[in-house]
């Protein structure tokens, strides 16, 4: 009997995914998706707040539907390991026993005891004064390993949020937890105080590090926030790559899931750095996982990038990817959510006027609108390759959900320039496509001026997988050939990476990578006709989003 299966669970902004795969080839035998439903309706969601709130239900059901559905493809007993990897910075609060207090009478329809999205930005005001405590108050800068700028979209400027604004999930709340540890936690059924930290949450959003002795200290918390005061005495000092051991199935799962108590649950992590190690990362190489959002991942060798601080970035972590590696994160708050959005904003008169049509009656409405929806995006994208970019005027700033690097502003705003009386949606479309790939420049060409070369750039993800008009625009954006990941769930390849490491199957991440890597699909080269016109455009993007900023108050 082969016991060599290992499932990897990726909580993505819309859905869960999970994979079986086979640890020894890579090969997936078996994938579910299940989008979560409370979310889909944005039930304890506000757009126009930043808002954005996940209930862990969602979470939950979407576990065992998909893990279920996966696990029954072949026996029990032959499925050894399997590792969550999650959103982030998502935390919740949670009781003494690790149990999210949306979970409890009182709190069931509370968007504040449950999970804080890593797009909620809520909390903009105390990550401007985690910023200003930072450089100001005598000690440690905790900042530093996290870019020099603390974000909205993290750990403690969330905390710090729903501990001011609801004084019952305050009371309540005996400590929080990152979403990718609460999962690990409920799957092994541990105690709250034993439960393995992520290292690559802890290291890139919550400011720990050793050199500091894990998070930051009693009295900064404490000056920040005097409500803050013991609680890091009850979250934790030690954290654990996601390559680690957290536990095994506790009885009550693997009933629930159709495993068995001897399958290993590797120590929790985000789902870009699982991504990145699918997308077979190396030392210097940029994985761009693209979705909702896009994170930019690059890993080096520690003691090369020695003292270095690379500024404005998510932040620099001990094997945060690839164990033994300093893992870096970058990225872009709205990708395919940008695109999204507009979208939406065109699909406008379906939603509105449409009901009210005397033409159609309601059931063909309905199947109009489904058709329209599934068509849109990929007519979007035709439609504004078409257009010629040394032709095209308009202009926009990707900032619709705040600027996360280089240097985070969440508070910016998206703009379109440059709109004259034949611009149409291609036209619109196609800008906000450029400006996603002249966000992706800037970071690049942060990395690098900080000494860290990029040399190679690898796509992944939902958007790299269906947006070829994309892909190829960031190949002449950044005059870089740029290699499309095969894997449709790469992170969840990645987190089943990571469990065959967990279960024992395989030595260390790299020798997993190589057994398990599915290779590359498409590899987008840059074209030197258009190179030269986006060169001008990117100068142009950069003088826009400098007279932009300059009109916003900055904040994190
Ligand atoms: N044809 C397309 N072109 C560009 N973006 C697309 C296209 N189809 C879907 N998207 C975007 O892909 C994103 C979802 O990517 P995915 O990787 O599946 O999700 P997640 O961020 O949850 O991991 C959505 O934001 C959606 O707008
Ligand atoms: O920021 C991180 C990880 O650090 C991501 O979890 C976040 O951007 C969400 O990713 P998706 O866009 O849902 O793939």
């Amino acid at each position: 009997m082969s016991k060599t299966y290992v499932i990897g669970i990726d909580y993505g902004t819309d859905s869960v995914r999970a994979v079986l795969v086979d640890a020894r080839s890579g090969a997936e035998v078996a994938q579910a998706v299940h989008p979560y439903a409370r979310w889909k309706d944005q039930r304890y969601c506000n757009a126009a707040h930043n808002q954005f709130r996940q209930h862990p239900l969602d979470h939950l059901e979407g576990l065992e539907a998909t893990v279920r559905q996966v696990a029954a493809q072949v026996p029990a007993e032959q499925i050894v390991g399997l590792a969550v990897d999650t959103t982030g910075s998502t935390p919740g609060p949670v009781d003494a026993r690790g149990q999210s207090l949306a979970l409890l009478p009182g709190f069931e329809e509370n968007p504040n005891a449950m999970f804080v999205l890593w797009k909620d930005h809520t909390a903009l005001a105390e990550a401007a004064e985690i910023n200003r405590k930072a450089t100001t108050w005598g000690g440690e800068d905790y900042t530093r390993f996290e870019g020099g700028i603390y974000s909205s979209e993290w750990f403690w400027a969330k905390i710090m949020h729903v501990t001011r604004e609801d004084e019952a999930v305050a009371r309540a709340a005996h400590s929080w937890m990152e979403h990718c540890d609460w999962l690990t936690l409920q799957l092994t059924g541990g105690a709250l105080a034993t439960c393995k930290r992520s290292r690559c949450a802890a290291g890139h959003k919550a400011m720990w590090h050793e050199s500091w002795g894990g998070l930051p200290s009693e009295e900064f918390l404490v000056q920040l926030e005097p409500k803050l005061a013991g609680l890091r005495e009850r979250l934790y000092t030690d954290t654990y790559t996601a390559d680690q051991v957290a536990g095994t199935l506790s009885e009550e799962w693997a009933q629930r899931l159709g495993l068995t108590t001897d399958t290993v649950v590797a120590v929790g992590t985000f789902d870009a750095h699982a991504g990145a190690v699918a997308g077979e990362i190396e030392a210097y190489s940029m994985v761009k996982v693209m979705g909702t959002s896009t994170c930019d991942i690059v890993v080096a060798p520690v003691q090369e990038v020695g003292e270095k601080l690379v500024p404005g970035i998510c932040g620099q972590v001990d094997g945060s990817v690839v164990p033994g590696l300093l893992g870096l994160e970058a990225g872009q708050s709205a990708v395919g959510d940008l695109l999204a959005w507009f979208r939406q904003l065109i699909e406008w008169p379906l939603r509105a006027l449409l009901p009210d049509s005397s033409v159609l009656p309601a059931e063909q409405q309905d199947q109009l609108r489904e058709e329209l929806a599934g068509r849109m995006m990929v007519a979007l994208n035709q439609a504004a390759a078409a257009v010629d970019p040394a032709a095209s005027q308009v202009l926009a700033l990707d900032w619709v959900n705040g600027r996360r690097t280089p240097d985070a502003n969440q508070a910016l705003k998206g703009a379109l320039m440059n709109l004259s009386m034949g611009t149409d949606a291609p036209h619109i479309f196609r800008a906000l496509v450029e400006s996603i790939c002249y966000g992706s420049r800037r970071i690049v060409e942060r990395f690098e001026a900080q000494g860290v070369p990029i040399k190679q750039v690898i796509g992944l993800g939902g958007v790299a997988k269906k947006s070829a008009f994309l892909m190829q625009t960031l190949a002449d954006v950044l005059n870089r050939p740029i290699r499309v990941a095969e894997s449709d769930q790469a992170p969840a390849l990645g987190a089943a990476m990571y469990a065959a490491v967990a279960a024992g199957l395989h030595p260390d991440v790299p020798t997993a990578q190589r057994a398990m890597g599915n290779g590359f699909a498409d590899t987008y080269a840059p074209d030197p006709a258009r190179v030269a016109a986006y060169e001008a455009r990117y100068q142009q993007y950069l003088a826009f989003g400098e007279f932009v900023e300059a009109q916003t108050p900055n904040m994190a």
